[in-house]
């Protein structure tokens, strides 16, 4: 038997098989939120662009301090005013997020001062700088604020219009066309006849396609026959920059996705060290990079997790890699298996990891009750309190 590859090489060699579109657009920022950004975007002003106060108060020069603790008001300074030079002897009424004026060294926060008549006094000693944010806090000129490749998140928009931008760069966002197969599969809403299964894996796969930022162009079912797939994967590969399948990737000969792709493109398969998701396809056929999942539901969620969408983001143009792992504890005991990693799916608490009890490749609701992946390296024994790798499912 050929050897396994490991789960790192898998992704490697996924990654290397598609290339990053060139296509990029001008979109509004008020429509940017999820595009992957196509240039790095640098800063042509500083955030703040002046010295501003972080405190209503007052503004003053710490060498009028020295033998007094009382100064008269010389101007008042609100937010979006334009200040005059501070007058010697004298203190600045200031808002937070005015301009301090030329002359200031410090702000003094107004619970801190007393008024006496038209005067002010300070309590306390006031130092260098005190309550002062000064231009170029938050960003500098010619600052990188966010790098090609960044899935524009609702932060990165708020950044964006700080420096006063208006419109990003973006590539266009990627059509994934999704296939499921099987003639077993039946479309939820239909009664189910003998031998059948409801079709999980299209809703799924399409729902992890959209959340993972990409845009489905059609999803369609294909019956198990080389006519069926051959039509099917023509149509997908008219209207999708990749496609997406599940199942028929295994030995069983009810499998025309195989030879469907051999006769209109290239095929390789991968058998990877994991379980769930032993089998992989990486194809071309009808000149669209084609990824086929395995099909049992908990295999195509963990090589989507896995492969699909790292994958997916570099034919995106969007940097991505694998989550940082935590390292939780167990509060079990389990057998390694003794040549695939696994990926337990496990609830955390506080840091301590417990296994589902259903862990079939076949069964999906698990996943949905449980936190994330852990990952138990083949030939590991889990023993209580050792520690592993957890993969959250919300960090995909
Ligand atoms: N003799 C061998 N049999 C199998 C092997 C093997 O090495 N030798 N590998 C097993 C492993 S591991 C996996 S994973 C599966 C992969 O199978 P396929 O990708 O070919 O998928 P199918 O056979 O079409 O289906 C597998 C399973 O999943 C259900 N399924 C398929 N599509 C859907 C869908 N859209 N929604 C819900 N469920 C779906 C299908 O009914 C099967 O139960 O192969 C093992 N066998
Ligand atoms: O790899 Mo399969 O996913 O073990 O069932």
């Amino acid at each position: 038997m050929a050897s396994l590859l490991s789960f790192k090489e898998a992704i490697a060699h996924i990654k290397s098989a598609l290339e990053c579109t060139t296509q990029v657009e001008t979109t509004p920022l008020g429509q940017a939120l999820g595009r992957v950004l196509a240039q790095d975007v640098i800063s042509n002003i500083q955030v703040p662009p002046a010295d501003n106060s972080a405190m209503d108060g007052y503004a003053v020069r710490l060498r009028d301090l020295e033998n007094t603790d009382t100064l008269f008001v010389s101007q008042r300074i609100a937010a979006g005013c334009a200040p005059t030079p501070l007058a010697a002897g004298s203190c600045a009424r200031i808002f937070t997020g005015a301009e301090i004026p030329a002359g200031a060294d410090a702000v003094v926060m107004q619970e801190n001062t007393e008024q006496i008549a038209e005067q002010v006094r300070f309590i306390n000693p006031v130092k260098l700088n005190d309550n002062i944010r000064p231009a170029g806090q938050d960003i500098a000129l010619g600052a990188t604020v966010l790098a090609k490749g960044k899935r524009l998140s609702a932060i990165d928009i708020g950044v964006l219009a700080s420096i006063g931008i208006t419109e990003a760069q973006s590539f266009t966002p990627l059509r994934v066309g999704v296939l499921t197969t099987g003639d077993e599969l039946q479309v939820p809403g239909q009664p189910l006849a003998a031998g059948q299964i409801y079709n999980s894996n299209g809703p799924l796969i399409e729902s992890l396609v959209i959340s993972a930022g990409h845009q489905v162009s059609l999803r369609t079912h294909a019956m198990d026959s080389v006519e069926a797939t051959e039509s099917a994967l023509k149509n997908l590969s008219e209207c999708s920059d990749v496609i997406i399948s599940s199942g028929g990737v295994s030995v069983g000969e009810e499998d025309h996705v195989k030879s469907t792709i051999e006769q209109n493109g290239q095929l390789h398969l991968w058998k990877i060290a994991i379980k769930p998701g032993k089998p992989l396809v990486f194809a071309n056929v009808f000149d669209t990079p084609f990824i086929g999942l395995p099909g049992n539901p908990s295999s195509t969620l963990v090589t989507f997790h896995l492969f699909a969408r790292l994958a997916l983001a570099k034919a995106a143009g969007e940097q991505l890699d694998l989550p940082d792992p935590i390292p939780v504890t167990c509060a079990f005991e389990r057998k390694s298996n003794k040549s695939r990693d696994e990926f337990v799916r496990v609830h955390v608490n506080h840091g301590v990891a417990t296994p589902h009890a259903q862990q079939s490749s076949g069964a999906l609701l698990a996943a949905s009750q449980t936190d994330g992946y852990l990952h138990i390296p083949a030939q590991q024994d889990v023993t209580l309190d050792s520690q592993f790798d957890f993969y959250p499912f919300n960090s995909f």
